[in-house]
């Protein structure tokens, strides 16, 4: 039973997508990791799909909005942000209700380049910010089988979901 609403329970579940353009750059910033690629992204902040839509899960997981709710592409101060801080001011902004992610599972779509080799470094990167263990955290990579935006190669994209659990 959830205290604070005896109607809802003790867990909540969220999900998060994103998607960014490719654009001139020599590297990706994907789950908190510099990954060098022949192309950038097109983004106000930093562009990490993967943090975005982990973020975009927390938030739903409360029905908290979204990202660009809290990080408003308009505000001049999330240009070039890291979006590791995203990630740490969505976990104070659960905590500070009570919450903290149990675990949390990201897929990052994109032909190219290869996330497996990075995927460790990333899941330290964002067990370090949100505070919990290693083996909560979970990235995965799939390609489009060279279908649709990501197939032809013109950007990225993320899916998160993950569970709150009472702090
Ligand atoms: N950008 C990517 C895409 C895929 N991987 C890894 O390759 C495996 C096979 O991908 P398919 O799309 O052909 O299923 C996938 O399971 C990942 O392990 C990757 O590292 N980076
Ligand atoms: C992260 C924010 C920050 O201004 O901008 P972008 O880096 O463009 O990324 P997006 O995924 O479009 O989310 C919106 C914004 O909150």
């Amino acid at each position: 039973m959830n205290p604070s609403n005896p109607s809802l329970p003790n867990i909540r579940i969220g999900q998060g997508f994103d998607v960014h353009a490719f654009g001139d750059g020599d590297h990706l910033m994907v789950g908190g990791v510099r990954v060098p690629h022949e192309r950038g992204v097109l983004a106000h902040s930093d562009g990490d799909v993967a943090l975005h839509a982990l973020c975009d899960a927390m938030l739903g997981a409360l029905a908290l909005g979204d990202i660009g709710r809290h990080f408003p592409p308009s505000d001049p101060q999330w240009e070039g942000a890291d979006s590791r801080a995203f990630v740490r001011h969505c976990s104070r902004l659960l905590a500070g209700q009570g919450w903290r992610v149990g675990n949390a599972d990201i897929t990052v779509i994109c032909e190219k380049p290869k996330i497996g080799p990075h995927a460790p470094a990333m899941r330290a990167a964002i067990a370090e910010d949100l505070d919990i263990a290693l083996d909560a955290v979970s990235v995965k990579a799939t390609t489009t089988e060279r279908l649709g935006f990501a197939g032809r190669g013109e950007g990225i994209a993320a899916q998160a979901v993950c569970l709150l659990v009472r702090a």
